[in-house]
């Protein structure tokens, strides 16, 4: 193993040097936001220069677009590419049914509009992020400015009705609230455990101020699990596989985490 990663570092490498094993030459590619999507967009760079792959690649973040460009992939926008192929994309949490809470990051609204344009959503992540029931992770909620205070009591009487574990909401960053890269707030909602995640959803979207939660769900089907010690446990619905990656390839990837 390199020795310069920590373990979860080492973890998040190993999910994201798999993933790109699922790139074929050709693709139209969504790239996700966060650290292990970091870790996979230099992945892919390496992978797409070595083999002179033709790929077309739609970035989640402005984040993820600068890390894209900067390492020489071919970046466009999801009108320009239209569908894309396969989208992949780290997550907060995922349970048994590949549900997920993502947004961790602030990027959730485009991470979704990206996935659900994609053929296939590939989620890469580590062992902390597998949860029996979702909801410990709190869950973003991306909300317009205008109206916030009227939003916020719309979503306090939501998760009245709803059955989770708790019920406290935070406005992201406080008194100097997070702006999305789409000019939006977010909302942090801690209910320690969502036990109808599809309810949940669908009422936190009827509220007319909020814009996107970070609930991903039936949009992922198979999740890639890395380890500290290179091996990785590919999920899907069907069953799972071990396989192991190159550890020491960690240290050849062009750029690095901003
Ligand atoms: O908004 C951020 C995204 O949903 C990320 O994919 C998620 O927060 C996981 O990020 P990380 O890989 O840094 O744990």
């Amino acid at each position: 193993m390199s020795l310069s990663l920590s373990p979860a570092e080492a973890g998040k490498f190993a999910a994201a040097r798999r993933s790109v094993d699922f790139v074929e030459d050709g693709m139209r590619l969504g790239l996700g936001t966060g650290s292990t999507a970091a870790w996979m967009v230099r992945c892919l760079a390496k992978r797409a220069r070595d083999e002179q792959l033709d790929l077309l690649c739609v970035p989640t973040s402005e984040a993820t677009e600068r890390l894209a460009r900067a390492l020489g992939l071919t970046v466009t926008t999801l009108d320009e590419a239209g569908h894309l192929d396969l989208t992949i994309d780290g997550a907060d949490e995922f349970d048994p049914s590949f549900n997920l809470i993502k947004g961790g990051g602030g990027a959730h609204l485009r991470e979704k509009i990206v996935a659900a344009a994609s053929q296939e959503m590939l989620v890469i992540t580590d062992p902390s992020k597998d949860v029996a029931a979702l909801g410990a992770f709190p869950l973003p909620i991306e909300v317009l400015r205008f109206g916030l205070a009227s939003t916020r009591s719309q979503i306090e009487a939501v998760l009245a009705e709803e059955p989770v574990a708790k019920r406290e909401i935070r406005l992201r960053g406080g008194n100097d609230p997070l702006v999305t890269d789409e000019g939006n707030f977010i909302i942090d909602a801690h209910l320690g455990r969502i036990d109808d995640p599809e309810a949940l959803a669908v009422a936190l979207n009827k509220i007319p101020g909020v814009v996107e939660n970070g609930l991903f769900l039936g949009m992922c089907r198979t999740i890639v699990i890395g380890r500290e010690d290179g091996s990785v446990e590919t999920r899907t619905q069907d069953g799972s596989k071990i396989t192991d990656v190159d550890m020491a390839e960690a240290e050849t990837l062009p750029g690095g985490p901003e």
